[in-house]
């Protein structure tokens, strides 16, 4: 289960299961193309349970707390994030 903090520093859970597989893609995600590129140099074919789950919160401005298996890709699942807020205020729209 992973749980974040709301506007009243509140924990609110999202909720995932063991036999939770739903696949998406990193393009689905709303990751910036630049991103998108990198992801696919390193031949990372589709995000892992937990990006799926969390890129989409970060990119939110949402904190996360997550927890799942070493291994499961939880560095991509932060730095991407925060590798993209980095481009936006590189390169604002
Ligand atoms: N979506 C993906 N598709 C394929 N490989 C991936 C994907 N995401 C990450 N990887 C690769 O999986 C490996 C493990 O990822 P990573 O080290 O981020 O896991 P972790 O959950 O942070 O592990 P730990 O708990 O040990 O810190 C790395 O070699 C990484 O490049």
């Amino acid at each position: 289960m992973k749980r974040k903090l709301n506007e009243d520093d509140v924990p609110t859970a999202v909720n995932t299961s063991a036999g939770d597989h739903s696949t998406t893609t990193f393009s689905a995600l709303g990751l910036d193309s630049r991103l998108l590129q990198a992801v696919a140099k390193e031949n990372f074919s589709s995000p892992t349970l937990v990006q799926s789950r969390a890129i989409p919160l970060a990119l939110e401005g949402k904190d996360i707390l997550t927890r799942s298996k070493t291994g499961s890709g939880k560095t991509a699942a932060y730095i991407l994030p925060i590798l993209q807020s980095m481009l936006q205020r590189k390169d604002p729209e």
